[in-house]
């Protein structure tokens, strides 16, 4: 069971296609949290080798992770609660990314149903014949790391739900007393 800060910052991970932009907005929705979309924080080059269909490397990833590090401290430092979406493949980058009042929140589904999804996705420049290299990628998180996983058959308001509940967080209204 993971760990919360007060006012914890989730990092909502896991492969292309998971869901984490959908479940991430919902989520921020309901609790009145920031909200921060990992896909439009990537250096210019990443987005074009993605859209011409070539897999990231490590060096390509660092740039990005410190960038999406750096958001997160901003808002852990200052006691500001958030929801920010990386797919945070690999256990080193998550490294990069973990600290006091972060929480990873993995959206985990099998091959196939992810593939069903991109498939009826469009207007992304992340094309679904990248999923396999996602999936050879992932690391999944392990008992060390302060995560809590989530199965992708749900609705998106469900699993935001199952997210609140599971962590027990509590949103801008509740927190300020207001019933
Ligand atoms: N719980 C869900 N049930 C059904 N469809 C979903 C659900 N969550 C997301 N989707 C759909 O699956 C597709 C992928 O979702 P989304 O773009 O949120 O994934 P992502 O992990 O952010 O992908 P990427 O990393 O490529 O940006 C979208 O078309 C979205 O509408
Ligand atoms: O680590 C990666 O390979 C990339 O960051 C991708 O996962 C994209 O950011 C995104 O998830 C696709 O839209």
């Amino acid at each position: 069971m993971a760990k919360t800060a007060q006012q914890p910052v989730l990092v909502i991970m896991g492969v292309s296609g998971s869901g984490k932009s959908t479940v991430a907005g919902v989520l921020a929705g309901k609790l009145g949290w920031d909200l921060a979309e990992g896909d439009d924080l990537h250096p210019e080059a990443n987005v074009a080798k993605m859209q011409a269909g070539s897999p990231l490397t490590d060096e390509d990833r660092w740039p990005w992770l410190e960038i999406i590090a750096g958001w997160i401290r901003q808002h852990t430092e200052n006691g500001k609660p958030g929801v920010i979406t990386c797919s945070a493949l690999k256990k080193r980058y998550r490294d990069v990314l973990r600290g006091e009042g972060v929480v990873f929140v993995f959206l985990q589904g099998s091959k196939d149903k992810i593939s069903d999804r991109l498939s009826s996705r469009h207007g992304h420049f992340m094309p679904p014949a990248l999923l396999e290299s996602q999936f050879d990628a992932l690391e999944e998180p392990t008992a060390d790391e302060n995560y809590i996983s989530l199965c992708v058959s749900a609705t998106p308001a469900e699993e935001a739900q199952e997210i609140i509940e599971t962590l027990g967080l509590e949103g801008a209204t509740s927190a300020s007393g207001q019933n």
